[in-house]
Parts: C-alpha cells; sequence; structure tokens
C-alpha cells in the first residue's frame, strides 16, 4: 500500500491484493489507532473489510479514526470503522470488545492481536510489576482476545488470527520480558493453530524485525533514530515499513494461506539471520575458557604448571 499526495490530486492508494478480496469481512485490530496497526487497518479497509480497533487511549483512539477516515474518503472509499476503548490486559474489557463487535456487526471473521509493546531495561532492573505489565500485555492478552474470538464467535464460523511476535529469536537483551512473552505468544501460536484447525481456525503470526518505524514507536523509545542505529545489522541495509507488515498480514488472512497456520513469518530484511539485534553490549573483558589445559592450572596448586 502506498500513498502519495501532490497539489490536491486525490490519494494513489495501492495495495498488492485485489480490490474487494476482504469485502463483508469484519476485523479487530488491536492497537489499530497507531504504528503497524494504522497501517494493517488503512489495508483492510482499502480491501474491503470493515475494522473495529482497540486499544487504551481514547483520544489516540479518535485522532486515528479520524485520520484513516480522511484517508479512505482521499481515495474515494468509505470506510467502516469502529472504535473500542479496551485494555487488552483486562479479561472483562476484552470479552466486552469481542461480544461488541458481533453484537454491532453480526460476525468476527479475523482478529490482529497488534497491540502491545515494552520498555527498554536490563533484566536485573525489572521490577515485578514491570515485568507483569509485559507479559500481560503482550502474551496474556494474546491469549485472552484469541479464547475470547474462539469461544464467542470463531469455534462455530471458522476465522483467521494474526499474533504479532518480535525479533527475540536469539534472545533480547534489555527486552528480556517482552522477547520472553513474545516467544511464548510464538508458541501459543503453534498450539492454537493445531488446536482450532477442526473449527477451520488459522492462528499465524508475524515477528517484524527491531526496524519498523512510526512516529508512535519512536516516541516510545524517547529517540527517532533508534531505529536507524538497526540498520547496521539489516541485511537489507534499511529499516522496514508498516505496509511490509501489513502485506504479510493481508496474505496470512487470505485464502491464498488457507493451508497455513501455527507458523511465525518474519519480516526484518534478514535482521535475525545476522549476527545480534540492534544492541551492543558494553566492553568487558572476555570471560573464562573452558579447556582441560585451563582446568588443569586452575586446579593445580598455585605456580604449578600442567604436565598435560
Ligand atoms: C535500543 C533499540 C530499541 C529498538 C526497539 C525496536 C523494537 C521495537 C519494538 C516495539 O515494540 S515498538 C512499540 C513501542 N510501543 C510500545 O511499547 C507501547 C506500549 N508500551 C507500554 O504501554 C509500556 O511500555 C508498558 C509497560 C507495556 C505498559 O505501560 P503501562 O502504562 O500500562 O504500565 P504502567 O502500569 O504505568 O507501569 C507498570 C510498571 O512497568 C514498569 N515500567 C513502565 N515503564 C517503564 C520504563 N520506561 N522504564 C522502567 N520501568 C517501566 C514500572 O515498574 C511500572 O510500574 P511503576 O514502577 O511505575 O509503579
Ligand atoms: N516497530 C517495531 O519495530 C516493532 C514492533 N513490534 C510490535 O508491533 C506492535 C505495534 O507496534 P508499533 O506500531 O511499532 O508501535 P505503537 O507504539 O505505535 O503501537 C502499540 C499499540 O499498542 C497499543 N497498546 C499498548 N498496550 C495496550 C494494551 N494494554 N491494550 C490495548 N492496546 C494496547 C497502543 O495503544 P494505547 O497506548 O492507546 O493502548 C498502540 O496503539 C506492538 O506489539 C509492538 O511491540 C514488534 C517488533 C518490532
Amino acid at each position: 500500500m502506498s500513498t502519495s499526495k501532490s497539489m490536491g490530486t486525490p490519494l494513489h492508494v495501492s495495495s498488492v491484493f485485489r480490490p474487494g478480496l476482504f469485502d463483508d469481512r469484519v476485523a479487530i485490530v488491536t492497537g489499530g489507532a497507531t504504528g503497524i496497526g494504522k497501517g494493517i487497518t488503512k489495508e483492510l479497509l482499502f480491501l474491503g473489510c470493515t475494522v473495529v480497533i482497540a486499544s487504551r487511549k481514547a483520544d489516540r483512539l479518535s485522532d486515528g479514526a479520524k485520520e484513516i477516515r480522511d484517508w479512505l474518503a482521499n481515495a474515494g472509499q468509505k470506510a467502516t470503522l469502529h472504535v473500542v476503548q479496551c485494555n487488552v490486559r483486562k479479561e472483562d474489557e476484552v470479552k466486552s470488545l469481542i461480544s461488541t463487535t458481533v453484537d454491532r456487526f453480526g460476525k468476527l471473521d479475523f482478529l490482529i492481536n497488534n497491540g502491545g509493546g515494552q520498555f527498554l531495561s536490563s533484566t536485573a532492573d525489572i521490577r515485578l510489576k514491570g515485568w507483569n505489565a509485559v507479559v500481560e500485555t503482550n502474551l496474556t492478552g494474546t491469549f485472552l482476545l484469541c479464547r475470547e474470538a474462539y469461544n464467542q464467535w470463531m469455534k462455530d464460523h471458522g476465522g483467521a488470527i494474526v499474533n504479532m511476535a518480535m525479533d527475540m529469536w536469539k534472545g533480547y537483551p534489555y527486552m528480556g520480558h517482552s522477547g520472553a512473552a513474545r516467544a511464548g505468544v510464538v508458541n501459543l501460536t503453534k498450539t492454537l493453530g493445531v488446536e482450532w484447525a477442526q473449527s477451520n481456525v488459522r492462528v499465524n503470526a508475524v515477528a517484524p524485525g527491531s526496524s519498523i518505524f512510526s512516529p508512535t514507536a519512536a516516541a516510545n523509545y524517547g529517540n527517532a533514530s533508534i531505529f536507524d542505529g538497526a540498520k547496521v545489522n539489516i541485511p537489507m541495509k534499511r529499516t522496514g515499513t508498516v505496509e511490509e507488515v501489513s502485506s504479510a498480514v493481508c496474505f496470512l488472512l487470505s485464502p491464498g494461506a488457507a493451508f497455513i497456520t501455527g507458523e511465525t513469518i518474519r519480516i526484518d530484511g534478514g535482521q535475525s539471520f545476522y549476527i545480534t539485534p540492534n544492541f551492543r553490549l558494553p566492553d568487558s573483558k572476555p570471560t573464562d575458557m573452558y579447556s582441560w589445559q585451563s582446568q588443569f592450572d586452575k586446579d593445580a596448586p598455585h605456580g604449578s604448571k600442567s604436565k598435560l
């Protein structure tokens, strides 16, 4: 999906998917008013889907919804976009989000568990409240939404779910809480893909690299250039776009992915297959090396030499 506007001409919009692909479909996108979620919401709407966006902050929801409606109007389309305030950490609010959507639109075809996040901290400094906040947001919230979507609608009618992971494949220094939670999301995705296949519910995930710039994501780290720092470790030598995440999500929701479930697609320009994520450990002396020789020297009385 790309947009351009010059001298009052209408926005040019394109998606790699055919127009009307998601006509008559209903989706929930958590965190759909900002960043990656906003990109997904726009593409789903553009393809004919009715979308409910859900997150915590009312002002963000209303600002995002207005921007999305204006954007779609410029593209000559009418958005069926609905807003629900919901903290995915709260079970009652999650139950209500799903029931409100089904009551209002008569069904729920797609669930995109995009909402989430974390803060940077060495793991040794994370307080229990902070650990719980991040795990509840990213793992428990995903579980609650999946469970309620399934029990309230998809179990009897089928559907497709896409969860959000991250580049935690080699661990995630300074985001240990989120790395652990997202690894849990990847594993939960596999489990649900198997358990719910019999109900024609597909469950997949996407794992963006530490590299998808949006103003809100950058603001969360207080530094707009933080994503540029990732480039050195990305074989494609650039950051990613929200559209590059959105197109993978739309594919996973589409009939073209009808035989794919339990899978996590990496969207990271090869970053996770290449050295480390965009963190540099402080310089330090090499750690102790083990060899038969060094062990002998260590165990030997002070000053004695190995005879091996
Ligand atoms: C170096 C390169 C980094 C590049 C990263 C690139 C990868 C990008 C990945 C992304 O995910 S981008 C998306 C960014 N957006 C977000 O993360 C938004 C969502 N995040 C949040 O809302 C918070 O981080 C949250 C903690 C998940 C939830 O916040 P909430 O407001 O609900 O929590 P609180 O109840 O206020 O706080 C709970 C508890 O958490 C601890 N804590 C929160 N913030 C911090 C912080 N900045 N530093 C340290 N600790 C923090 C703290 O213990 C809080 O409790 P109190 O001690 O304040 O009582
Ligand atoms: N940008 C990147 O490089 C990467 C991003 N990701 C993940 O992608 C997702 C989208 O991130 P991105 O768009 O970049 O960043 P944003 O900060 O723009 O998006 C986070 C969204 O999640 C919502 N959210 C956070 N906590 C909750 C909650 N408890 N309940 C409901 N909604 C919540 C926020 O809305 P509100 O605050 O109003 O609740 C916000 O809309 C996140 O899960 C993020 O961690 C993963 C890997 C890399």
